[in-house]
């Protein structure tokens, strides 16, 4: 699967402490789809991912706290992602919460599209992938 510019579909995998390990299940569930993905990730959700999963194609940027967010906003307004999925911990205060409403916002500047829970990421990978009947019979 292509994006509109024909290169392979290139997404930001983002999750709060308290959802990083629904972020991996999430992971788990679609890695047979995901394999052609290219993912970009904030520090520590993706070291997550890639111990959970070295065959994928991760790139770990900085964690949220310390400019990760901030690095996948600029990559938005770039036109360098397909889609953002990033798990947001809604009862926790964040100290970097100015970065969070930055990157929701600028995804939503830009009409990417974005998930911030696991119903709508897996309907942002079957539009954008097509429809998993295994992964969603598994739901
Ligand atoms: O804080 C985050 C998003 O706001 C996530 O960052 P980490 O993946 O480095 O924990």
């Amino acid at each position: 699967m292509t994006n509109s510019s024909g290169d392979g579909l290139r997404f930001a995998f983002v999750a709060h402490d308290a959802r990083k390990g629904e972020i991996v299940a999430w992971v788990g569930l679609h890695k047979a789809r995901l394999s052609d993905v290219r993912v970009f990730s904030t520090g520590t959700t993706g070291s997550r991912i890639k111990e959970a999963f070295p065959d994928l194609d991760v790139t770990c940027l900085k964690s949220g706290p310390l400019g990760g967010d901030q690095q996948i906003g600029a990559m938005i307004c770039e036109d360098r992602l397909d889609a953002l999925i990033f798990f947001v911990d809604p009862l926790s205060p964040m100290p970097h919460d100015v970065d969070v409403k930055a990157l929701t916002r600028l995804a939503t500047v830009y009409d990417l599209p974005m998930a911030c829970s696991r119903s709508t990421a897996d309907l942002i990978l079957n539009g954008l992938l097509g429809k998993d009947i295994d992964a969603a019979r598994a739901v």
